[in-house]
C-alpha cells in the first residue's frame, strides 16, 4: 500500500502574446513545483501564447512562435526530470486546434487536443479552432525545429491515456468538464488515475461554487483531479480567477488564491494514488468499465510516485473545505485585481474619476482604494515585481513604507464637477469626504461656464432657448440641458487626466466609467458623458449588488462615509432642484433597479422574448401585480430597452462580472435598431382580454 504522487497545479498570470514574459512565469512555476518535489506539473489552457488572443489566433506567427517557447521550456536546466503539460495551439493537417503538449526530460510524450470547445458568452474558440474528434488518434508531425532539438519527428497526437511505470493519467480541457458528457468519465472508467483539467476560465459573481462542483463530482468515483487556471487580466474584459486546485474522491485537498496580485502561484499536494482503489470498489463502476472505451495509451518510462516505506515523512494532503467570497469580497477584490494588471501593463501613470458623490462612482473608486490596499499588502509580502511596478508609478520613491492612502495619492485623482444651482452640498461634500478618506487627490470645481457656453452657442444659433421640464420645457428640451452637463463633464475628466500632475506615463491617467450594469440595460445614461472612459470596473455589476459592496466596504476598509453614500437617493442631479422636485433614478427611469435585475437576467440568461417574460413574471409576481400591471412593466422595460440599445454598440469596455451584462461589443450580440414589439403586444392583450372575459364568465356563474 501507498503510492505517493507529488504532483502540482499553477496559476499564471499571463497575457496575451507576451511571449517572453509567459515563458517566464512558465519557467518560475516548473522550478517552484521541482523545489517542492513534483514529478508533474500542469499549467493552464494556451497558457504559452495567452488566452485571450481572439483573432490573433488565426496568424500562423501565434502557432510558430508558441513551438519556439515550448522548445525554450523544454530544453531549459531547470525543466527536467518533471513532467510538463504546456497548453498552445496546434496546426495539424492544417487544421487549427487548442492542445495540450505533454513533455518529460526535453521529448515531446504526445499531444491532446481540445475536443470540446467553449463558444458561449465571451467564448469564440470554434472561430480559431476546429475541435479534435472524439477517439481519434493520429500520429504528429513535429515542426522541424522541435525535430532537431528533441530527434523526434512524430509523436501521438488525439484522445489518449497516458501511462508512467506507476500511474496513468489523462487530460481534459476546460469546457470538457463543463459538459454532460465529459472525456474524464471514460478516461476514469478505464483506470486513469489523474485528470488533468487546464483552464481559462473568467471571474462571473458567484460562480466559483458551480467551477467546485463540477471537480470534486468528476472525482466522486475515485480519481485525482488537478485544476490549473489562468489569473488576471490578460489583455480583455475578463478576469482569470484561478482558483487551481486538488482534489481526490471528491474531496479538495488544495485550493490556490482567487484574487492576488501574485504572477505565479503553484500549488503542490501528495497524494496517494492507492486511495482511489476504495473508491472505485463499486460493482456498478466495474460493469460500466467493463463496456468503456479503449484508449491509446501513451507509455513513459518515468516513475512518478514513491513508496510510504521509502519516504515515510511525506505528508499525505488532508481534505480542506473549498474557500469562497462573499460576492462583495468578490467585487472589491477581482476588479481591483484587474485594474492593477490593466494600470501596469498600459504604463499609464494612474486613475482618474470624475466622483458625483453618488454611489456609482464611489463603487469605481472605492474598488480603485481596493486595488490599493492589495498592492501594499503585496509590497509588504516582498512581492517583487508589484514592488517594481509601484515603484515606478510612484516615479522611483520608496513604496515600501507607503500606506494605501499614500499610494492612492500617488495614483489617483478625483473630480466634482458641480453646477452652482443643481449640485447639493451633500452630494459635493461627499465626495471629497470619500476621496480623503481613501487618500485620493481630489479637484472640486464647477462647470456651469461650460454649460452656459454651450447653452448660449445652441440658443444663439437656434434661436431658440431650451429650458428645463421645471421650467415649463419640453421634455426634449429638458433632456438636451442634462446632456450639455453630463457631456462636458467627459470632455473635462479627459482633460484633467492628461494635465493633471500626476499624469507622467504613457497617456496620463486612465478615465474610469461608472455606468453600472442596470443602467446600461435601460440605457439610462447619456452617450458620450461620463458613461464614456477607457474601462469601467463597475460596468458588469448590478446596483444592488453595488449597494451592498458600499455597505460591506465601509467596515471592511474602515470607510464611514461611505454610509452616507448608501443613505442617498440616487440621483443625476442634472435637473434643477426646486421646492417640491428632485430628480431621482428610479422614477425618471419608470422601473427599479431590482426589478431591472430581473429583466436583465431573464432576457439575457433565461433567454426570454417579451412574452416568455411577461408570462414567466405573471407567475412570480402574483402576489403584487394583475397580468394587466406585469404587461404594463415589461412592455415599458422593452420599450426603453430597444430605443437604447445603440448605446451598447459605444459603452465602455468593462470588468465582466454579471451573467446578464449587455455589453454588445463582446458578449450580448444583438441589433441595435429595433422595431416595436406589435406581434408581442398583440398575443398578450389578446390573452389578457380571454383572461378578464373568463373572470367576467365566472363571476357571472356565481
Ligand atoms: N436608433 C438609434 N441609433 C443610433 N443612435 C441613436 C438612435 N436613437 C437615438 N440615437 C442617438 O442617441 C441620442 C439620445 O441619447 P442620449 O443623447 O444619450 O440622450 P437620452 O437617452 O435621450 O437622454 C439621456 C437620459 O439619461 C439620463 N441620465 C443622464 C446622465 C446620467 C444619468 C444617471 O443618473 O445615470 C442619467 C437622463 O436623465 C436622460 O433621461 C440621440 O440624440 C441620437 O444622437
Ligand atoms: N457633479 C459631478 N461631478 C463629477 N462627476 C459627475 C458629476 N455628476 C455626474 N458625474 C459623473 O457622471 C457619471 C454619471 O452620472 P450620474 O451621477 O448622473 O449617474 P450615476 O450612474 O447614478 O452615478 P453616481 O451614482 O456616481 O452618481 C457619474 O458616475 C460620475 O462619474
Ligand atoms: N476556456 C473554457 O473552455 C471555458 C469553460 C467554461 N465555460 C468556464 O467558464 O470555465
Amino acid at each position: 500500500m501507498g503510492r505517493l504522487a507529488t504532483i502540482s497545479t499553477c496559476q499564471l498570470d499571463q497575457w496575451a502574446l507576451d511571449f517572453d514574459g509567459n515563458r517566464d512565469r512558465i519557467l518560475e512555476a516548473i522550478r517552484q513545483a521541482k523545489a517542492a518535489g513534483s514529478k508533474l506539473i500542469l499549467t493552464p489552457e494556451l497558457c504559452i501564447p495567452g488566452y485571450g488572443l481572439l483573432d490573433h489566433f488565426q496568424e500562423l506567427d501565434t502557432f510558430t512562435h508558441s513551438w519556439e517557447v515550448l522548445a525554450e521550456i523544454i530544453s531549459s536546466p531547470d525543466a527536467q526530470d518533471i513532467i510538463i503539460d504546456l497548453g498552445l495551439p496546434i496546426r495539424h493537417n492544417d487544421v487549427p486546434h487548442n492542445g495540450r503538449v505533454l513533455a518529460l526530460n526535453g521529448k515531446i510524450l504526445a499531444i491532446r487536443p481540445k475536443i470540446d470547445l467553449c463558444n458561449d458568452g465571451n467564448y469564440r474558440e470554434m472561430r480559431y479552432f476546429t475541435p479534435w474528434t472524439r477517439y481519434r488518434v493520429d500520429s504528429y508531425t513535429l515542426p522541424h525545429e522541435i525535430q532537431e532539438l528533441t530527434g523526434q519527428t512524430e509523436v501521438p497526437i488525439g484522445d489518449i491515456i497516458f501511462q508512467t511505470l506507476d500511474a496513468t493519467f489523462a487530460s481534459e480541457l476546460c469546457e470538457e468538464l463543463w459538459t454532460p458528457d465529459s472525456p474524464h468519465i471514460q478516461y476514469s472508467l478505464n483506470g486513469a488515475e489523474i485528470i488533468l483539467n487546464s483552464s481559462g476560465s473568467h471571474h462571473e459573481l458567484r460562480k466559483l461554487d458551480t467551477r467546485i462542483n463540477l471537480i470534486t463530482n468528476a472525482s466522486k468515483s475515485g480519481g485525482v483531479y488537478m485544476y490549473s487556471n489562468q489569473k488576471g487580466c490578460d489583455g480583455d474584459r475578463l478576469y482569470y480567477d484561478g482558483c487551481s486546485l486538488i482534489a481526490i474522491n471528491g474531496q479538495m485537498v488544495a485550493q490556490g488564491s482567487q484574487f492576488s496580485l501574485r504572477d505565479v502561484e503553484v500549488i503542490t499536494s501528495t497524494v496517494d494514488l492507492d486511495d482511489i482503489w476504495s473508491a472505485r470498489q463499486s460493482r456498478s463502476r466495474g460493469m460500466q468499465a467493463m463496456k468503456a472505451h479503449d484508449f491509446t495509451r501513451v507509455k513513459i518510462d518515468f516513475a512518478m510516485t514513491v513508496k510510504t516505506r521509502s519516504n515515510p515523512k511525506l505528508r499525505i494532503a488532508e481534505a480542506i473545505k473549498p474557500r469562497y467570497h462573499k460576492p462583495e469580497e468578490e467585487i472589491a477584490l477581482g476588479p481591483a485585481c484587474w485594474l492593477w494588471d490593466y494600470l501596469r501593463r498600459s504604463t499609464a501613470a494612474g486613475y482618474f474619476v470624475p466622483l458625483s458623490g453618488g454611489i456609482d462612482s464611489c463603487a469605481t473608486a472605492t474598488i480603485v482604494f481596493s486595488m490599493c490596499r492589495l498592492v501594499i499588502a503585496a509590497i509588504k509580502e516582498g512581492d517583487e515585481q508589484v514592488i517594481k511596478d509601484a515603484t515606478r508609478l510612484c516615479s522611483g520613491d520608496d513604496v515600501s513604507k507607503m500606506s494605501a492612502q499614500d499610494f492612492c495619492g500617488r495614483v489617483f485623482n478625483t473630480a466634482f464637477m458641480g453646477m452652482k444651482e443643481q449640485s447639493s452640498k451633500e452630494t459635493r461634500g461627499r465626495a471629497e469626504q470619500l476621496a480623503n478618506a481613501i487618500g485620493a487627490q481630489h479637484i472640486d470645481c464647477n462647470i456651469d461656464e461650460v454649460f452656459n457656453a454651450v447653452k448660449n452657442l445652441v440658443s444663439n444659433t437656434l434661436d431658440f432657448t431650451p429650458r428645463f421640464k421645471v421650467h415649463g420645457g419640453e421634455p426634449g428640451e429638458n433632456i438636451a440641458l442634462q446632456n450639455f452637463q453630463s457631456r462636458s463633464r467627459m470632455i473635462l475628466s479627459y482633460a484633467f487626466a492628461q494635465l493633471l500632475p500626476t499624469s507622467k506615463g504613457r497617456g496620463g491617467l486612465l478615465v474610469l466609467g461608472s455606468a453600472n450594469v442596470d443602467e446600461a440595460l435601460r440605457g439610462y445614461l447619456t452617450k458620450y458623458d461620463c458613461s464614456s472612459a477607457d474601462i469601467n470596473p463597475i460596468g458588469g455589476i448590478s446596483k444592488t449588488d453595488l449597494i451592498s459592496f458600499i455597505a460591506w466596504a465601509e467596515h471592511a476598509f474602515e470607510l464611514p462615509i461611505l454610509q452616507e453614500f448608501i443613505d442617498a437617493t440616487p440621483t443625476a442631479e442634472l435637473e434643477p432642484i426646486t421646492d417640491d422636485y428632485v430628480q431621482s433614478d428610479e422614477v425618471d427611469m419608470g422601473m427599479t433597479y431590482k426589478e431591472l435585475s430581473v429583466y436583465g437576467y431573464l432576457r439575457k440568461v433565461r433567454k426570454f422574448g417579451l412574452y416568455s417574460m411577461w408570462e414567466k413574471l405573471c407567475v412570480d409576481w402574483r402576489d403584487q401585480y394583475t397580468p394587466g400591471e406585469v404587461y404594463t412593466k415589461v412592455r415599458r422595460f422593452m420599450w426603453f430597452y430597444a430605443i437604447n440599445r445603440h448605446k451598447m454598440t459605444t459603452i465602455t469596455p468593462a470588468y465582466y462580472a454579471e451573467q446578464y451584462a449587455p455589453d454588445d461589443n463582446r458578449f450580448d450580440l444583438r441589433p441595435f435598431l429595433y422595431p416595436s414589439f406589435t406581434f408581442a403586444h398583440r398575443k398578450i392583450e389578446n390573452e389578457l382580454k380571454t383572461m378578464e372575459e373568463g373572470e367576467a364568465g365566472n363571476a357571472g356563474e356565481k
